[in-house]
């Protein structure tokens, strides 16, 4: 892949408006727009369909959350809109992420287009090891924990995981090339940290090995959001 292909720009903005025009902007720079909550709850499901067409892919992150049957029904609804990728939390459990990628691959195959690809969510950027350890009361490291969760997205048929840039090393380490690394979490030097805890910068994330680095607020709130876009590819050119 190509460093701007590697770039996700997460649309965290109010509006319909305000997403397409941020498409229009960067589509020639930028591989993936990333749907959270904020604009998939205002614009709704059709904004998926509407970007696709405006010639982006999508990676749909609603970090899907319930009983199996739920999360593969609302998986079989993600595919129909034809999303690049999806998001599903690990913790949600074995048997959810297994019928959740069984449901994308049989919804995909009876439209005949290509499946989507399931990713699951392991431990949040915005966390840090000492709220995993005092306020979430998990025992184990960050980084074995993240790996752990990650083998087992691999074994329930997920074809990667979001994880943050501090655990790509382990990440690849143990579960091989061909699992994706889709990273949050990422600060060029001149940007904010904001509520982000485990973070490095662009060019780290993809030596690090990440396949995929997603940035939001950096880009969004530049006054000229195309030359912060250009510059962090130009840092992952760089790198490369
Ligand atoms: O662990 C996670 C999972 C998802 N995200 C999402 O990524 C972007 C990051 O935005 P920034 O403005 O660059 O911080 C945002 O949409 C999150 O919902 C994450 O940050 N961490």
């Amino acid at each position: 892949m190509k460093p701007p292909e590697r770039l996700i720009v997460a649309l965290d903005v109010d509006t319909e408006e305000e997403a397409l025009s941020l498409v229009d902007e960067l589509r020639d720079v930028v591989g993936v727009f990333k749907i959270g909550m904020q604009l998939f709850d205002s614009a709704g499901p059709d904004i998926v369909r509407k970007i696709t067409r405006a010639g982006g892919r999508v990676f749909v992150d609603l970090k899907f959350h319930d009983i199996p049957n739920t999360v593969s029904a609302a998986a079989r609804i993600i595919t129909r809109l034809g999303a690049y990728m999806f998001n599903v939390h690990v913790a949600g459990g074995r048997e959810m992420m297994r019928q959740t990628a069984k449901a994308t691959l049989e919804e995909a195959g009876c439209l005949g287009i290509s499946p989507p690809r399931v990713l699951g969510v392991t431990v949040l950027t915005s966390i840090s090891e000492q709220q995993l350890r005092e306020d979430l009361k998990i025992q184990l490291g960050m980084e074995e924990l993240v790996v752990e969760w990650a083998l087992m997205a691999r074994e329930c048929g997920l074809s990667g995981v979001v994880a943050s840039p501090h655990e790509i090393a382990a990440i690849r380490e143990a579960c091989g090339p061909g699992f994706l690394i889709v990273t949050p979490g990422v600060r060029p030097v001149w940007a904010d940290k904001d509520d982000q805890q485990r973070i490095t910068t662009p060019a780290q994330a993809i030596q690090l090995g990440a396949d995929y680095i997603v940035i939001g607020r950096p880009i969004l709130r530049g006054k000229n959001r195309r030359e912060a876009a250009m510059r962090i590819i130009e840092e992952l050119e760089a790198s490369i």
